[in-house]
């Protein structure tokens, strides 16, 4: 019987995940102009083929740039290379296995920091399981905080956890759904030999229960790397040697290649493959896979696991609402200082320079039509450029979490979240701009005006998160939103008398919000002037009332149903192509 033979016969475990001749390259770049390759294609993996089986415990070595975390998200089915070969968990591709089957703790951890360790394992229970309410979920949750040492840390903020203490987090995250295969990528890395050896523990107790845990690792002590019953020997994106640590040993030795005593054995296969090509080669072509072909599809390997079920969209929508609840309660210093410093300051300022103002005289009418331009103009301005980088900070969040939530859930929360902005803002600003202003009916018409304003708000707010989501990934967001800016507020109607522009550019202002909101405000507050006094010696012609400087600027004659669709029509528009512009980050996949 030859070594291939007997490694097979001694293995004759479930097998859960097969590997078959896997390729991973990155495409080659060409330069637009010229079409001369500037990156030229490289292959990350190259016909890599493994089994994992039930209970299997793996480490995962190389040298740097090997290719295990590929290797790894491979694995997960969550590679966006292009690629060939197959990655099936019992028969099933891995990218299309049932969620919470298979869970992957990244190397490097994202989080919300400033929400507490307990408040982001309830929402990742809520999201991943259910309700926490429920019995079986909080005993997970509590079980999970004992197990891996973080109940004493439960209510601290995330922020303060060291790194250590975020790979445990990470770990629990992950662990909520009971995967059947746990994949970590240099879980230990960073840590101090106590917090090392704990994850460690942890993770070959869960391969002790039946689970299937790959890890990658990175220099591991010698008593660290003792505790995985399986090894997975990586170099220049091939598995150089896949099986147990004692056939590892006996196939490099068959070669003369004998680790020292007291020589860390990881350190000496990474070594021996990183410096010799011809042991390399020698080892490569004697690694053969160890199980048969037909293994995965055994019945005791058909048993599917993990009870996780994505919640409804509402739910969904919810949960990330209360997170970023959260989030806010916890920044509300930094909130209640921009408000005072954006809405405050600058409305008195405002309140300041039109002291006494009144559009019932001629030399008044230009000083109203200010006025109210810039009460709309500084609202709107402040509100969607506000938005324009919500995004900014969330989406690497956002593209770790890809597959937990929608991403329709995620973008109607982070709209929904910036509601009460629109809300106190419009209304902290009309309260003090028009507190010396003379207006008709003082209070109905500021209530008015206000309302006005936070419906335009509303959809200033579609369009800064709209042209967010848009360019998220290009960053050059805050560039390109100054230039779309510059004709949707042309035609607001406070520059260029609306009736005058060409036709060809008439339909443009039905895009623009700044027109509905100064639509709006100048009617509400025109159409209650019946009379603009006119002196006798006057060279100018004179407009005689409200309704003559409203037909002046060109605004509409039935502005509330003409402005409310409009702005409800440019709201929508707005959150379906930022909608498009999340959906193409989500499709770009998980980031690692
Ligand atoms: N998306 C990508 N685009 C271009 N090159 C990539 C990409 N992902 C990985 N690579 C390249 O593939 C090679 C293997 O990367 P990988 O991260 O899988 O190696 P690794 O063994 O995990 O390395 P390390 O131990 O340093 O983390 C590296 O040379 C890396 O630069």
């Amino acid at each position: 019987m030859d070594l291939c033979q007997s490694l097979k016969a001694l293995n004759r475990k479930c097998v859960i995940i097969k590997v078959e001749h896997l390729k991973v390259w990155t495409e080659e770049e060409k330069s637009w102009w010229r079409r001369k390759p500037t990156k030229p294609e490289v292959i990350i993996l190259n016909d890599v083929s493994a089994s994992l089986k039930t209970g299997d415990f793996v480490a995962v070595i190389g040298p740097s740039g090997a290719g295990k975390t590929t290797f790894l998200v491979s694995l997960a089915g969550k590679c966006t290379l292009p690629s060939s070969g197959t990655v099936t968990v019992n028969g099933t591709d891995a990218r299309r296995v049932q969620r919470g089957v298979i869970e992957i703790v990244p190397q490097f951890d994202v989080f919300l920091d400033s929400i507490s360790v307990r408040e982001h394992l309830v929402f990742m229970t809520e999201m991943k399981l259910g309700s926490i309410k429920k019995s079986p979920h909080r005993q997970t949750l509590k079980n999970l905080l004992t197990e891996l040492k973080l109940k004493m840390l439960q209510h601290s903020p995330i922020s303060s956890l060291s790194g250590g203490e975020r790979r445990l987090l990470s770990l629990a995250a992950s662990l909520l759904s009971s995967p059947q295969i746990l994949i970590c990528d240099e879980p230990t890395t960073g840590l101090d030999s106590y917090n090392a050896a704990l994850i460690v523990g942890v993770l070959k107790q869960l391969a002790a229960s039946g689970k299937t845990v790959i890890c990658s690792v990175h220099q591991p002590s010698s008593d660290l790397f003792r505790e995985f019953n399986s090894i997975a020997l990586m170099s220049e994106g091939r598995m150089v040697f896949h099986g147990s640590q004692e056939d590892c040993k006996n196939l490099f030795n068959r070669f003369d290649l004998r680790c020292p005593k007291n020589y860390n054995p990881a350190e000496f296969y990474i070594k021996a493959v990183s410096q010799s090509r011809d042991d390399y080669e020698k080892v490569l072509e004697n690694y053969c896979d160890q199980f048969d072909e037909d293994e995965s599809s055994s019945p005791a390997c058909a048993q599917m696991y993990s009870q996780t079920h994505q919640r409804f969209w509402f739910r969904q929508v919810q949960l990330l609402l209360w997170r970023s609840t959260l989030t806010f309660k916890r920044d509300i210093k930094n909130y209640v200082f921009q408000l005072f410093l954006c809405t405050i300051i600058s409305s008195v300022i405002i309140a300041t320079c039109y002291v006494g103002i009144s559009g019932t005289t001629q030399r008044g009418i230009q000083d109203l039509r200010g006025f109210l331009w810039l009460i709309c103009s500084e609202v709107s301005f402040s509100v969607s450029y506000c938005a324009l980088y919500a995004f900014d900070s969330d989406l690497v969040l956002f593209r770790r979490e890809v597959g937990v939530y929608r991403a329709s859930a995620f973008y109607v929360s982070r709209f929904l979240s910036l509601m009460p902005r629109c809300v106190v803002w419009s209304v902290t600003y009309v309260a003090i701009a028009t507190l010396m202003v003379e207006l008709p009916d003082h209070l109905l018409t500021s209530l008015k005006i206000a309302a006005a304003l936070v419906a335009t708000a509303v959809a200033s707010t579609a369009y800064g998160l709209g042209m967010g989501a848009i360019f998220i990934s290009t960053g050059i967001m805050g560039d390109v939103m100054p230039c779309a800016d510059l004709p949707l507020f042309l035609m607001s109607g406070a520059f260029l008398r609306i009736s005058s522009l060409p036709f060809w550019l008439y339909p443009v202002k039905y895009f623009s919000h700044f027109y509905y909101g100064m639509d709006a405000i100048s009617n509400i507050y025109w159409r209650q002037i019946d009379y603009i006094d006119c002196p006798y010696n006057t060279t100018s012609n004179c407009l005689r009332n409200g309704a003559e400087v409203l037909a002046e600027n060109g605004y509409s004659n039935d502005f509330v149903l003409q402005d409310g669709v409009g702005i409800l029509c440019v709201t929508f528009v707005w959150c379906v192509l930022g909608y498009c512009g999340l959906k193409r980050e989500e499709n770009k996949g998980y980031t690692y």
